[in-house]
């Protein structure tokens, strides 16, 4: 049976985290979308045209997540995540994993409003700029990379207006998604509130 749960939100809110664990509770297969735009945009650093690099993308570009989860790649994601070809190209992707039988929970910026309209669950994670910095920075910092809190501050604050001020797809939560506030939850009690939020979805 296919299941789809959308789940989205503004960098390092913590979206991936409960995708991952949701995933692992029901048994759910896991994109997190964010990971092909990165793909793109790191594909763009190294030379390449972006729509062709979107149009080519394989899996064996997902491979290396650390070097994609580079500030820089983000950034490099978040400029070519504007363009509206690079989008279309990564749609028919994603839509074919969302209704992959056995269920599937999608992460990024648009699932509940673009990609896929008809979840059965969507949850938008949200947390203040400052919180989402720190646990960016700590990221950062634990993988061994030199930064400083107010470059990651900065990064996160120009990815936000990119994200929500772009024409095509911008980062917004659907009218009927639950929103989930994490600046005062750890990690447990987040993926708790989002198991609730698909349980009462599913109507239990
Ligand atoms: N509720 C939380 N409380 C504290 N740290 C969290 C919480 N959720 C996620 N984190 C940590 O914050 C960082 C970013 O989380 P992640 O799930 O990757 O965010 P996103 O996918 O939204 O960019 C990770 O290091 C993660 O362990
Ligand atoms: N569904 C998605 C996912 C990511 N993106 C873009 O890709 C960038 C990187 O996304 P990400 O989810 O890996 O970033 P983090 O939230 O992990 O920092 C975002 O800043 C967006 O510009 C998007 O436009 N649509």
């Amino acid at each position: 049976m296919a299941f789809t749960i959308a789940i989205d939100g503004p960098a390092a809110s913590g979206k991936g985290t409960i995708a991952k664990r949701v995933a692992a509770h029901y048994g759910f297969g896991h994109l997190d979308t964010g990971l092909l735009y990165r793909a793109v945009g790191r594909r763009m650093l190294d030379g390449a045209e972006p729509i062709a690099a979107a149009r080519a993308l394989e899996a064996a570009d997902l491979g290396d997540a650390a070097a994609l989860r580079s500030a820089e790649a983000g950034q490099a994601a978040s400029k070519v995540a504007a363009i509206p070809e690079v989008r279309a190209a990564l749609l028919d992707f994603q839509r074919a994993f969302a209704r992959r039988s056995g269920g599937a929970v999608l992460d990024g910026r648009d699932i509940g409003t673009v990609i896929c309209p008809d979840a059965e669950a969507k949850i938008f994670v949200t947390a203040s700029a400052e919180v989402r910095a720190e646990r960016r920075f700590r990221e950062l910092v634990a993988g061994g990379a030199e930064t400083r809190f107010e470059d990651v501050l900065q990064d996160i604050r120009d990815r936000d207006e990119r994200d929500m001020g772009r024409a095509d797809a911008p980062l917004r939560p659907a009218d009927d998604a639950t929103e989930i506030d994490t600046s005062r939850l750890d990690i447990e009690t987040a993926v708790a509130a989002a198991i609730a939020a698909v349980e009462a979805a599913r109507g239990g």
